[in-house]
């Protein structure tokens, strides 16, 4: 099926301003749509409007304008069976101190109105590790355990989309390690996953499109691969054989010398082949000793994407 898990149409969210305080354009009419079956990050520098987007995807912020369908329903016309079809992890670790996660996820099964043949609560805090804890009070749960649970809770109603807020901020490696894993196993088991993260590193090793937003607007939409492709950037990083007066010089090649005597060339790959700057390098009279090129990473892109436009 070719239709998309999330349409977003001129989606507008302002929020009224406080007494005094002007409105707050948070979302300025964004269309984004999200194909079924991928793992798409979300990512954009702090008050860009993230939040807000998840949160009216889940049905806890309300719209100011514009038309939201999730897996195919729209979610004005058809707000359960739209709320249905998605999970989200929230940010924050609200849960109730009084319940235990069994106690939780029955809850919250109850909520989205699974029946209880079809509930799998057993199964779910064991996915997340939490089988030990099933019957431990929430109170007593490390942060980590809540993290897990607030997984688990996403998942009760077997959502086609689960939504990941800032999943991994401030968690510890073994905690990131599973979630990650439970990620690509439930995308593997066709589940769409939708994820915000500051972590460049993480958007770029754990998801196929990226959005990136700034000001309430889309600046961009590709797949990670595209994305980086785009800054075509290179540095050149070479050691003399022996410390060399003369720079490299040519079009479209800008070469400088740190202390230590290594040569930094930059080029863009696309007009400037390395061959040229290595004839370049060689016409100066430089001999290399070793070598490396650098190219942009996302952390470039979104620099160059989210540089205020002021800037
Ligand atoms: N309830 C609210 N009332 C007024 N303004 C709000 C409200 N919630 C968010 N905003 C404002 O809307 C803008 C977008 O906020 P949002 O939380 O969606 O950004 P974000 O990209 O999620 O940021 P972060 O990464 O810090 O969570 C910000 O300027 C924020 O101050």
């Amino acid at each position: 099926m070719a239709a998309g898990a999330i349409e977003i149409r001129g989606l507008v969210k302002t929020y009224a301003g406080g007494r005094h305080g002007p409105e707050k354009h948070a979302l300025k009419g964004i269309d984004l749509d999200i194909p079924q079956g991928s793992v798409f990050g979300l990512l954009g520098p702090n008050g860009a409007g993230k939040s807000t987007l998840i949160n009216i995807l889940a049905g806890l912020v309300v719209k100011t304008a514009g038309r939201v369908t999730i897996w195919g329903f729209d979610q004005d016309r058809n707000p359960r069976q739209s709320r249905a079809s998605i999970g989200v992890m929230p940010q924050e670790l609200n849960l109730d101190p009084f319940f235990t996660p069994r106690e939780a996820l029955e809850v919250q099964a109850g909520l989205y109105g699974v029946p209880r043949g079809q509930r799998r609560s057993d199964e779910i805090l064991a996915l997340v590790g939490l089988e030990d804890k099933a019957g431990a009070y929430a109170r007593t749960l490390s942060g980590g355990m809540r993290r897990r649970l607030l997984l688990a809770k996403a998942l009760v109603h077997h959502p086609h989309i689960l939504v990941l807020d800032e999943p991994t901020a401030g968690v510890d490696i073994e905690l990131r390690a599973m979630l990650w894993e439970n990620v690509r196993r439930l995308n593997r088991a066709g589940m769409t996953i939708i994820l915000t993260t500051h972590y460049l590193e993480e958007a770029e090793e754990m998801c196929d499109e990226i959005a990136i937003i700034n000001e309430g607007a889309v600046v961009a939409r590709d797949s990670t691969a595209r994305l980086l492709d785009r800054l075509d950037g290179r540095r050149m990083i070479l050691t003399p054989e022996a410390p060399g007066t003369t720079l490299p010089q040519g079009s479209g090649i800008e070469a400088g010398q740190w202390a230590d005597g290594t040569i930094e060339i930059s080029y863009r790959a696309r007009e400037t082949p390395a061959e040229t700057v290595l004839e370049a390098v060689r016409a100066a009279g430089i001999r290399i000793r070793d070598l490396r090129i650098e190219q942009a990473d996302l952390q470039d892109v979104f620099l160059d994407l989210t540089r205020s436009k002021a800037g």
